[in-house]
């Protein structure tokens, strides 16, 4: 009876790879993987299980938290705190870095994440997801600071998401191309399903919250409206618009069938004060490096974003990512 590659057997033989690898880094994923699938049923139940609506309270970001971004952030905490994987924690659910009880065993990674991506989708029934990204950890230091999370995102050594929509899937890079792991509910293990995916280089879909529109720099106006030209523009084809408004799901149709997703620096967030809407550390980067190793590109419209130097764990960038013929364009409209 075939059973296919478990996420864990998968991690096993990349680790197998690396010289002195101690089944340290294989024990960091099986915790985040856990964590997933503890998500998964929560968001599968729902209003069985109470975990829809919201929870009443502010986030760092003053952004309402829903009840299962409050959940999801515990249940991270939960799985990545005692296992000695780990030597902090960095959320968008939380003001600050997160560090563990002073007898808890250190170990050589921090994790920055979103627990729950794609909130406003979360009472209406629409794929949502959590998002991860790991750094090595500072030695010898018992509980690092917000300095040693901000890395740009080359020094990440592995990223990931988990999409919770028909099905469950683990999308997960280690800068060795990017898999795909389907979560088989009946024995509760994500099997590979789609190795080394790659990225088609030119597509005719965008994604991108038009009713922002007014609120666009040029060369963002000028990308969309010759799209929406179609063949008889300049670009000579016919675009498709998509946008589910949950990050994941969008990179993760984009990983499939190319596409480009952008929500890019516009005056109505200018004049909040901030540099966009998403976020660099724990929703930018990681997708940056996923879809890099799936050959597709991701920007800020002016700077490949994995360059970036970051300042804030919180801090927001313009995005602009996928099929990298698209995202080269968008860049050279805003050279
Ligand atoms: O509300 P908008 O403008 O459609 O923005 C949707 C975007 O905001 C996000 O929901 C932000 O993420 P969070 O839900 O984690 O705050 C993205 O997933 C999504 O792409």
């Amino acid at each position: 009876m075939y059973i296919g590659t478990t996420l864990t057997n998968f991690i096993i033989e990349t680790q197998r790879q690396f010289e002195g690898a101690t089944g340290e880094f294989t024990g960091l994923l099986n915790d985040i993987a856990v964590a997933c699938k503890k998500i998964s049923d929560l968001v599968n139940k729902g209003d069985l299980v109470g975990v829809l609506g919201t929870a009443g309270s502010e986030n760092v970001q003053g952004e309402q938290q829903k009840k299962l971004d409050v959940i999801s952030n515990d249940i991270f905490i939960e799985a990545l705190a005692h296992n000695g994987h780990v030597a902090a924690l960095a959320s968008e659910e939380m003001d600050d870095v997160y560090h563990l009880s002073d007898e808890a065993h250190r170990g050589k990674y921090l994790v920055l994440f979103d627990p729950l991506d794609g909130s406003s989708n979360i009472d209406v029934n629409v794929s949502v997801g959590t998002i991860f990204s790991v750094l090595k950890a500072p030695a010898g230091i018992k509980n690092p600071r917000k300095e040693d999370f901000l890395k740009p995102g080359t020094e990440q050594v592995a990223a990931g998401y988990c999409v919770y929509g028909p099905s469950t899937m683990m999308v997960l890079t280690t800068g060795k191309g990017t898999n795909m792991f389907t979560l088989d509910r009946d024995f509760g293990e994500f099997l590979l399903t789609h190795s080394h995916v790659q990225i088609p280089e030119d597509t005719q879909e965008f994604a991108i919250n038009t009713s922002n529109m007014r609120f666009w720099e040029p060369p963002v106006k000028r990308y969309i409206d010759e799209c929406l030209q179609g063949k008889d523009g300049p670009r000579g084809k016919d675009f498709n618009m998509r946008w589910i408004a949950s990050m994941v799901a969008e990179v993760h149709r984009i990983l499939t069938r190319g596409g480009v997703f952008m929500y890019p620096l516009d005056s109505k967030i200018k004049a909040k004060g901030q540099g966009g809407k998403l976020r660099l550390m724990y929703e930018a980067n990681p997708m940056a490096f996923i879809v890099e190793q799936a050959g597709g590109a991701c920007t800020t419209g002016r700077e490949r974003m994995m360059t970036l130097s970051p300042e804030d764990i919180h801090q927001r960038v313009p995005v602009v990512l996928g099929s990298r013929n698209e995202v080269e364009r968008v860049s050279e409209y805003h050279r």
